[in-house]
Protein backbone atom coordinates (compact mmCIF):
# COMPACT_ATOMS: atom_id res chain seq x y z
CA UNK A 1 0.00 0.00 0.00
CA UNK A 2 0.95 3.80 -0.82
CA UNK A 3 0.54 5.79 2.08
CA UNK A 4 0.56 9.46 0.57
CA UNK A 5 1.39 11.85 3.43
CA UNK A 6 2.23 14.44 1.39
CA UNK A 7 0.36 17.54 3.06
CA UNK A 8 -2.64 18.91 1.34
CA UNK A 9 -1.99 22.41 -0.10
CA UNK A 10 -3.39 24.99 2.29
CA UNK A 11 -5.31 27.85 0.18
CA UNK A 12 -3.78 30.86 1.06
CA UNK A 13 -5.33 34.34 1.25
CA UNK A 14 -3.25 36.70 -0.75
CA UNK A 15 -2.27 40.19 0.58
CA UNK A 16 -3.97 43.41 -1.27
CA UNK A 17 -1.82 46.51 -1.58
CA UNK A 18 -3.28 49.01 1.25
CA UNK A 19 -2.81 50.08 4.94
CA UNK A 20 -1.49 47.05 7.72
CA UNK A 21 -1.40 47.66 10.91
CA UNK A 22 1.51 46.48 12.51
CA UNK A 23 0.13 44.72 16.29
CA UNK A 24 3.74 45.38 18.21
CA UNK A 25 4.35 48.28 20.69
CA UNK A 26 8.14 46.83 20.81
CA UNK A 27 10.02 49.56 18.42
CA UNK A 28 12.99 47.51 17.68
CA UNK A 29 10.45 44.71 15.81
CA UNK A 30 8.34 47.48 14.45
CA UNK A 31 11.74 49.20 12.84
CA UNK A 32 12.28 45.52 11.49
CA UNK A 33 9.12 44.54 10.46
CA UNK A 34 8.72 47.54 8.18
CA UNK A 35 12.11 46.86 6.55
CA UNK A 36 10.99 43.43 5.98
CA UNK A 37 7.60 44.93 4.22
CA UNK A 38 9.31 47.90 2.20
CA UNK A 39 10.13 45.75 -1.10
CA UNK A 40 6.21 45.02 -1.12
CA UNK A 41 3.60 48.32 -1.44
CA UNK A 42 2.01 47.88 1.31
CA UNK A 43 1.39 50.83 4.14
CA UNK A 44 2.55 49.69 7.22
CA UNK A 45 1.13 51.66 10.17
CA UNK A 46 2.02 50.97 13.67
CA UNK A 47 -0.65 50.03 16.60
CA UNK A 48 1.25 52.22 18.43
CA UNK A 49 0.51 55.14 16.21
CA UNK A 50 -3.01 53.69 16.01
CA UNK A 51 -3.59 54.52 20.08
CA UNK A 52 -4.44 50.96 20.04
CA UNK A 53 -3.88 49.34 23.44
CA UNK A 54 -1.48 46.07 24.42
CA UNK A 55 -3.33 42.88 25.05
CA UNK A 56 -2.90 40.62 27.34
CA UNK A 57 -1.01 37.88 26.12
CA UNK A 58 -2.85 34.97 27.61
CA UNK A 59 -1.87 32.45 25.23
CA UNK A 60 0.83 29.27 25.95
CA UNK A 61 2.31 28.86 22.56
CA UNK A 62 4.09 32.07 20.35
CA UNK A 63 1.36 30.74 17.58
CA UNK A 64 -1.70 31.88 20.02
CA UNK A 65 -0.17 35.18 21.57
CA UNK A 66 0.94 36.04 17.62
CA UNK A 67 -2.94 35.24 16.48
CA UNK A 68 -4.48 37.00 19.78
CA UNK A 69 -2.64 40.09 19.16
CA UNK A 70 -3.37 39.71 15.53
CA UNK A 71 -6.97 39.45 16.07
CA UNK A 72 -6.64 42.38 18.65
CA UNK A 73 -5.70 44.77 15.89
CA UNK A 74 -7.47 44.02 13.27
CA UNK A 75 -11.02 44.12 15.21
CA UNK A 76 -10.01 47.53 16.63
CA UNK A 77 -8.48 48.90 13.06
CA UNK A 78 -10.44 47.60 10.46
CA UNK A 79 -7.28 47.05 8.66
CA UNK A 80 -4.97 43.62 8.05
CA UNK A 81 -3.01 42.98 11.18
CA UNK A 82 0.55 41.73 11.24
CA UNK A 83 1.60 40.75 15.05
CA UNK A 84 4.74 39.67 16.11
CA UNK A 85 5.10 36.83 18.93
CA UNK A 86 8.78 35.76 19.67
CA UNK A 87 11.20 34.89 22.79
CA UNK A 88 14.73 33.12 23.06
CA UNK A 89 14.62 29.47 23.67
CA UNK A 90 17.26 28.20 25.54
CA UNK A 91 18.14 24.80 26.22
CA UNK A 92 20.40 25.10 29.48
CA UNK A 93 16.78 26.60 30.84
CA UNK A 94 14.18 23.92 28.64
CA UNK A 95 12.99 26.44 26.37
CA UNK A 96 12.49 29.15 28.72
CA UNK A 97 12.33 32.47 28.94
CA UNK A 98 10.12 31.11 25.53
CA UNK A 99 7.15 32.83 25.47
CA UNK A 100 7.84 34.88 28.66
CA UNK A 101 11.18 36.82 26.96
CA UNK A 102 9.44 40.11 27.47
CA UNK A 103 8.18 39.43 30.81
CA UNK A 104 11.64 38.44 31.86
CA UNK A 105 12.45 41.88 31.47
CA UNK A 106 10.12 43.18 33.94
CA UNK A 107 7.38 46.77 33.86
CA UNK A 108 10.75 48.97 33.05
CA UNK A 109 11.60 46.57 29.80
CA UNK A 110 15.31 46.36 31.21
CA UNK A 111 16.82 43.83 29.30
CA UNK A 112 20.24 44.36 30.80
CA UNK A 113 18.76 42.83 33.64
CA UNK A 114 17.37 40.11 31.53
CA UNK A 115 20.29 39.39 30.24
CA UNK A 116 22.00 38.63 33.80
CA UNK A 117 19.18 36.49 34.74
CA UNK A 118 19.29 34.44 31.39
CA UNK A 119 23.06 34.18 32.24
CA UNK A 120 23.05 33.49 35.68
CA UNK A 121 20.46 30.55 35.14
CA UNK A 122 22.58 29.03 32.74
CA UNK A 123 25.60 28.88 34.80
CA UNK A 124 23.90 27.62 37.17
CA UNK A 125 22.76 24.92 35.01
CA UNK A 126 26.69 24.06 34.77
CA UNK A 127 28.80 23.61 31.80
CA UNK A 128 27.23 20.41 30.87
CA UNK A 129 23.85 21.77 29.83
CA UNK A 130 25.90 24.21 27.64
CA UNK A 131 25.15 27.37 25.92
CA UNK A 132 22.65 26.30 22.79
CA UNK A 133 19.72 28.79 22.36
CA UNK A 134 17.80 29.60 19.65
CA UNK A 135 15.33 32.18 18.53
CA UNK A 136 11.16 31.72 17.62
CA UNK A 137 9.24 33.71 15.86
CA UNK A 138 5.52 33.68 14.67
CA UNK A 139 3.92 36.31 12.74
CA UNK A 140 0.36 36.20 12.35
CA UNK A 141 -2.05 38.14 9.90
CA UNK A 142 -5.37 38.88 10.72
CA UNK A 143 -7.77 40.08 7.93
CA UNK A 144 -10.50 42.31 9.30
CA UNK A 145 -13.17 39.43 8.94
CA UNK A 146 -11.33 37.33 11.37
CA UNK A 147 -9.07 35.07 8.71
CA UNK A 148 -5.89 34.52 10.30
CA UNK A 149 -2.94 32.57 9.38
CA UNK A 150 0.85 32.44 10.91
CA UNK A 151 4.32 31.25 10.06
CA UNK A 152 6.57 30.38 12.43
CA UNK A 153 10.66 30.95 11.91
CA UNK A 154 14.28 30.20 14.01
CA UNK A 155 17.37 30.65 14.13
CA UNK A 156 20.00 28.32 16.40
CA UNK A 157 22.95 30.00 18.57
CA UNK A 158 25.19 30.62 21.01
CA UNK A 159 24.65 32.47 24.31
CA UNK A 160 27.90 34.96 24.92
CA UNK A 161 28.73 36.49 28.13
CA UNK A 162 29.37 39.33 28.27
CA UNK A 163 26.80 40.83 25.56
CA UNK A 164 27.88 42.79 22.95
CA UNK A 165 27.04 45.42 20.80
CA UNK A 166 24.23 47.97 20.72
CA UNK A 167 22.51 48.00 17.08
CA UNK A 168 19.87 45.09 17.92
CA UNK A 169 17.20 45.03 20.62
CA UNK A 170 16.24 42.49 23.74
CA UNK A 171 18.60 39.86 23.91
CA UNK A 172 20.22 40.60 20.69
CA UNK A 173 23.79 41.67 22.12
CA UNK A 174 24.14 38.13 23.98
CA UNK A 175 22.99 35.96 20.98
CA UNK A 176 25.19 34.95 18.36
CA UNK A 177 24.02 33.22 15.35
CA UNK A 178 25.69 29.76 14.50
CA UNK A 179 28.30 30.03 12.25
CA UNK A 180 29.13 33.60 12.86
CA UNK A 181 31.75 35.71 14.95
CA UNK A 182 29.25 39.01 15.26
CA UNK A 183 26.45 38.77 17.89
CA UNK A 184 22.98 40.21 16.86
CA UNK A 185 23.72 43.53 18.53
CA UNK A 186 26.77 44.07 16.79
CA UNK A 187 25.47 42.94 12.87
CA UNK A 188 23.74 45.59 10.61
CA UNK A 189 20.29 45.33 10.57
CA UNK A 190 20.52 43.90 7.50
CA UNK A 191 22.94 40.98 8.08
CA UNK A 192 20.35 40.05 10.84
CA UNK A 193 17.24 40.75 7.92
CA UNK A 194 19.71 37.35 5.88
CA UNK A 195 19.64 35.27 9.01
CA UNK A 196 16.80 36.22 11.97
CA UNK A 197 13.65 33.93 13.28
CA UNK A 198 11.47 36.81 12.19
CA UNK A 199 13.25 36.91 8.91
CA UNK A 200 12.75 32.90 8.56
CA UNK A 201 8.81 33.38 9.40
CA UNK A 202 8.65 36.21 7.16
CA UNK A 203 10.21 34.71 4.04
CA UNK A 204 7.13 31.76 4.63
CA UNK A 205 4.49 34.71 4.67
CA UNK A 206 6.26 35.87 1.64
CA UNK A 207 5.62 32.85 -0.33
CA UNK A 208 2.18 32.16 0.88
CA UNK A 209 0.44 35.64 0.86
CA UNK A 210 2.23 37.79 -1.75
O1 LIG B 1 15.02 39.65 17.31
C1 LIG B 1 15.09 39.68 18.55
N1 LIG B 1 16.20 40.12 19.18
C2 LIG B 1 16.30 40.21 20.50
N2 LIG B 1 15.30 39.89 21.35
C3 LIG B 1 14.17 39.44 20.78
C4 LIG B 1 14.01 39.31 19.39
N3 LIG B 1 12.79 38.84 19.13
C5 LIG B 1 12.20 38.69 20.31
N4 LIG B 1 13.03 39.04 21.32
C6 LIG B 1 12.74 39.03 22.78
C7 LIG B 1 12.62 40.44 23.30
C8 LIG B 1 11.17 40.73 23.20
O2 LIG B 1 10.66 41.69 24.10
C9 LIG B 1 10.54 39.38 23.46
C10 LIG B 1 9.32 39.23 22.65
O3 LIG B 1 8.15 39.37 23.43
P1 LIG B 1 6.78 39.71 22.69
O4 LIG B 1 5.65 39.67 23.62
O5 LIG B 1 6.69 38.89 21.44
O6 LIG B 1 7.02 41.21 22.20
P2 LIG B 1 6.94 42.57 22.99
O7 LIG B 1 6.10 42.41 24.23
O8 LIG B 1 8.30 43.10 23.16
O9 LIG B 1 6.16 43.49 21.96
P3 LIG B 1 4.68 43.19 21.34
O10 LIG B 1 4.07 42.06 22.09
O11 LIG B 1 3.93 44.47 21.49
O12 LIG B 1 4.91 42.86 19.90
O13 LIG B 1 11.52 38.43 23.01
MG1 LIG C 1 4.38 41.38 24.17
Amino acid sequence: MVIDDEPPAIPHRKLAPGKLVIASHNEGKVREIRALLAPYGIEPVSAGSLGLPEPEETGTSFTANAELKARAAADLSGFVALADDSGLCVDALRGDPGIYSARWAGEAKDFAFAMRLVNQHVEEAGPDAGRDAHFVCALSLCWPDGHVETFEGRVDGTLVWPPRGDKGFGYDPMFQPLGHQQTFGEMEADAKHGMSHRADAFRKLVAAVF
